[in-house]
């Protein structure tokens, strides 16, 4: 199944901020979102969530297919992290949350509430959160934010390992990850192409 997403027009606070964005996402591909602050990623990201209604364009495949960690982690503070994880597995049908747990390096704080952690701790177990859902498009806003160098490396290789089970993301950050994929620009009515684009990139325009 492919992700396809054509035409997409976004108004927010009753200003157009996204106009005829087209792109595709293959099977172990990431796309990387970049532009300046208030450009619209977020939005992007928010309306590939369904969190955010469009104007018109379509998003292929649709929400239920999408798992999407944003700046906010979501996490229950009161609740301690295996809880937390747990809770967000069985509410998408999903049971193993020890993956995510070595994934995000969190087995040494299952048992910690949530409230309890750093940032960066706070940070992975968001991520984490997004791993145990089970789904195949990774929507991930400014992911790398409160991380350290080895937490970077550590969500790089969550995110490839993803991708090498036929996975997707989509991804805004201002961090080089590495990963196999294509950049979109996003800028002020026109999103381009990067000048040696791969094939798999497609033109968006905003
Ligand atoms: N809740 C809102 N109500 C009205 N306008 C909004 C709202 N949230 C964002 N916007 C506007 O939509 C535009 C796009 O914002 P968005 O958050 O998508 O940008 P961004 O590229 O993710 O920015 P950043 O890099 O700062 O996170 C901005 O002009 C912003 O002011």
């Amino acid at each position: 199944m492919e992700m396809n997403v054509t035409d997409l027009a976004v108004t927010r606070g009753g200003m157009r901020v996204l106009e005829a964005v087209s792109f595709r996402v293959s099977a172990g591909r990431a796309v990387v979102l970049r532009g300046p602050n208030g450009i619209g990623k977020t939005t992007l990201l928010r309306t590939l969530a369904g969190l955010q209604l469009a104007d018109s364009g379509s998003v292929e495949p649709g929400p239920e297919a999408m798992a999407y960690a944003s700046h906010a982690d979501g996490i229950k503070a009161t609740l301690s992290v295996r809880e937390n994880l747990t809770f967000w597995a069985k509410l998408h049908g999903m049971l193993d949350i020890s993956n995510a747990l070595r994934d995000f390096n969190l087995e040494t704080l299952v048992e910690r509430p949530a409230g309890s952690l750093s940032a960066g701790q706070k940070r992975r177990l968001g991520l984490a959160r997004m791993a145990v859902t089970g789904r195949p498009i990774w929507l991930l806003d400014e992911p790398t934010v409160s991380l350290d160098t080895d937490s970077v490396a550590l969500f790089a290789s969550a995110v490839e390992r993803h991708l090498a089970q036929g996975g997707r993301a989509v991804i805004a950050t201002h961090i080089d990850l590495g990963l196999d994929g294509e950049v979109l620009q996003l800028g002020p009515f026109k999103a381009e192409a990067p000048e040696d684009p791969h094939e798999d990139f497609h033109e968006a325009f905003l």
